[in-house]
């Protein structure tokens, strides 16, 4: 069982590295992402994501974010191409976001924050057999990254926003099947990739990161309902609104980041 760990003053980003050492490991996640510095490779095929028969099982509050998990037992939801060598399984979803709208997101694009970051996480179920495993491995997951900005309410976002007030407090779980994340993708699938980490605790350098360019919209109303979430399990007395439960970017140290765009 893992250390304690937070986004709070004492138990934050800043700290992790004291039971986490790999914190300040040579691929950590996120980055700042410079696009004239990304290396446009012509070579990276198109992404492939097949949520088709997606099977969301549930929506959980695990006291870092709102998680929304899948079944993975097949090949029902995959993410391939782009710089993945197998397919990868979605695993789960979940989001970070910030208190204001000045800052929110992880991955940053030259300097410029977004409202929120959601990301589905996908693991390597051809070479490993369980999520556990792979997330311990250096091609094991594969999380797309999908800014969000401020703007009128996202139709679908809609569907999980209106589930929150099932999850405030950690430990928090309710049904929520059926929902396909297809829809929260943008018009563009263009990308960029680069070799990275879980960007919280444990932090293991074993994600490929697929960020896209494209941003989705989210409302304020929408935002609003994200922070009425809380940090805290329901018998603590101290409340603890779950905001700004992002890190921020880490050094690049010689990664390349690769473009599948012009
Ligand atoms: Cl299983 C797991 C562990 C950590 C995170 C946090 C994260 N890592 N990269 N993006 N978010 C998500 C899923
Ligand atoms: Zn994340």
């Amino acid at each position: 069982t893992g250390h304690k760990w937070g986004y709070g003053e004492e138990d934050g980003p800043s700290a992790w590295h004291k039971s986490y050492p790999i914190a300040q490991g040579t691929r950590q996640s996120p980055i700042n992402i410079v696009p004239e510095e990304a290396v446009y490779d012509s070579r990276l095929p198109a992404i492939t994501i097949n949520y088709d028969n997606c099977t969301s099982l549930n929506i959980s509050n695990n006291g870092h974010s709102v998680v929304v998990e899948f079944e993975d037992m097949d090949d029902r939801s995959v993410i391939q191409g782009g710089p993945l060598e197998n397919a990868y399984r979605l695993k789960q979803f979940h989001f970070h976001w910030g208190g204001k709208d000045c800052d929110g997101s992880e991955h940053t694009v030259s300097g410029k924050t977004y409202v929120s970051e959601l990301h589905l996480v996908h693991w390597n179920a051809v070479r490993y057999r369980t999520f556990g495993e792979a997330a311990a491995a250096p091609d094991g997951l594969a999380v797309l990254g999908i800014f969000m900005e401020k703007g009128d309410g996202h139709r679908d976002l809609h569907t999980i926003t209106d589930a929150l007030y099932m999850v405030k407090f950690k430990g928090s779980i309710a049904n929520f099947k059926g929902f396909n994340p297809k829809c929260l993708l943008p018009s563009s699938l263009k990308f960029w990739t680069y070799p990275g980490s879980l960007t919280t605790p444990p932090l293991h350098e074993s994600v490929t990161w697929i960020v896209l360019a494209e941003p989705i919209r989210v409302s304020d109303k929408q935002m609003t309902k994200f922070r009425m979430l809380l940090f805290s399990a329901e018998e603590e007395e101290q409340r603890k609104r779950m905001e700004n439960n992002f890190r921020p970017p880490q050094p690049l140290k010689g990664r390349t980041v690769r473009a599948s765009f012009k």
